[in-house]
Formats: structure tokens, sequence, C-alpha cells
């Protein structure tokens, strides 16, 4: 689960985030919205701890996020996951595995190399895979650590509609987890998430995905 209480954020006189509140349950996936500058990058950097929280709490799973115990449950994925070109799918994920507190098997990569569809072509050097095949890639690193809360950051970014499919379905089948997905897409929002939380003048609102597209409707696109 993750809580925001009363966060406010500030670049100089730039009031980005105004007092938000925001609670995301397990099995929820939250879409975070807003225009460009609206503060989705921000919030994320707050939530990830690249930016100190200097008014209002943050409680990821359980944990206050001034401790450090949230680590273990939060895994993030951001934009453009940097791999190394030089080295097999297989070879990356064994290396990420490698930097992870906990000890992540071969079983578990040869399952997550299957969920994302890249087992048959886990021996190639990435520098031969698509955008989309690199961004499932930096997905199943993101899944092996099985954490609770997974913050995705604009995931079908540069993708064609095919590669853009096989991630959302990816994503639609993860079960048990509580997901924020920044996201510019309507459509995908309405594909794979059950709530939307929308960023405008430093103001956050809460709809569940349908209220949220009526409300689209009424006012027009956000973006
Ligand atoms: N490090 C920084 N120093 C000063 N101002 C910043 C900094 N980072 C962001 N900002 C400002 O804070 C506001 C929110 O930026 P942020 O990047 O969080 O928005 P965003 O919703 O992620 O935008 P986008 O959709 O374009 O990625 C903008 O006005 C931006 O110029």
């Amino acid at each position: 689960m993750i809580e925001i209480k009363g966060l406010s954020h500030a670049y100089q006189k730039n009031i980005v985030l105004d007092a938000i509140h925001l609670t995301i349950g397990a099995n929820e996936r939250c879409a975070l919205v807003g225009r460009n500058g609206a503060g989705k990058s921000t919030l994320i950097r707050l939530l990830l701890g690249l930016e100190k929280v200097k008014k209002g709490t943050i409680t990821l799973a359980g944990h206050s996020n001034k401790t450090g115990k949230w680590k273990s449950q939060v895994s993030y994925l951001p934009e453009k996951f940097q791999l190394y070109p030089h080295l097999t799918g297989f070879e990356n994920m064994r290396f990420f595995a490698s930097l992870a507190d906990k000890e992540i098997s071969d079983t578990i990569m040869e399952e997550k190399l299957k969920l994302v569809a890249l087992w048959e072509d886990r021996n190639k050097t990435i520098t031969s895979y698509s955008k989309g095949m690199l961004q499932r890639l930096g997905l199943a690193v993101t899944l092996y650590y099985d954490t609770d809360i997974i913050i995705l950051d604009e995931p079908t970014s540069g993708l064609d509609p095919i590669g853009r499919e096989k991630l959302l379905q990816i994503i639609d089948g993860l079960e048990g987890k509580t997901i924020l997905m920044a996201s510019h897409h309507l459509s995908e929002i309405e594909r794979v998430c059950t709530d939307v939380a929308f960023l405008e003048a430093g103001k956050l609102t809460k709809y569940n995905i349908h209220e949220f597209i009526g409300e689209q409707m009424k006012r027009g696109s956000w973006a």
C-alpha cells in the first residue's frame, strides 16, 4: 500500500505539490496523470526518496519513507531503463540480480523471462532487441524483485501499438500488487488501470477509472 498525507513540495516559489493526499491499496493499479509540468516526476522522485520530503508523510508497504525499510518493498521501472548493450537478455538479468539485496535464482529469472515473452531470445545480445523487447526486459528485471509496490514511469513510451499492447497485457496480468503508473495515454489507462491520480495546479484528485473517463468526456482531455 502507498499512503501519502499532506505532502507539499516547491522549487523556490514554484509550488508543485500542495498538501496532496493519496492512498493506493493492494490490487489497485493507479495511473498518475497530469499535463506536462504538473508534478508527476516530482511525486515519483519523492516516493523513491530521490527528493527530500519537507512537508507531509509518505508510507510505503507500512514503512515511513524516512526509515529506509520500504526499499525492499518497492521496485521502479524508469521511462528508459539502462541495460547493458553488449550483454544478452539473460546476462542483463543476471547482472541486475547480482546487485539485488536478496538472492534471485535462475528459476525466477526463467519465470520472468517467460512472463515477458523473451525466453526464446534470452541468449541474443540486446543490440538486436526491438524497443518493445528492451522495455519488456526492463519490466522482467523490475518484477523479479517481487515487491508489493511497483512504480512504472511511462512504461509504453516510444513503443509501437503491438509493443504497447504486449507490455500492457503483462501489466494487466499482475496480481496482488500496488501499482502506480505515470501515463499520458487515456486508452492505456482505461486498458489496465483501476484508478487515476490526477494532478492539476498542485492538487491531486483520485478517481476510479469509470469516474475519470466520465470526467474527461465532460471537460475534454487533460493532455
Ligand atoms: N529540479 C528542479 N528544479 C526546479 N524546478 C523543477 C525541478 N524539477 C521539476 N521542476 C519544476 O517542477 C514542475 C513539475 O515538474 P515535473 O517534472 O515533476 O512535471 P511532470 O508532470 O513530470 O512533467 P512531464 O509530463 O513533462 O514529465 C515544473 O514546473 C518543473 O519545471
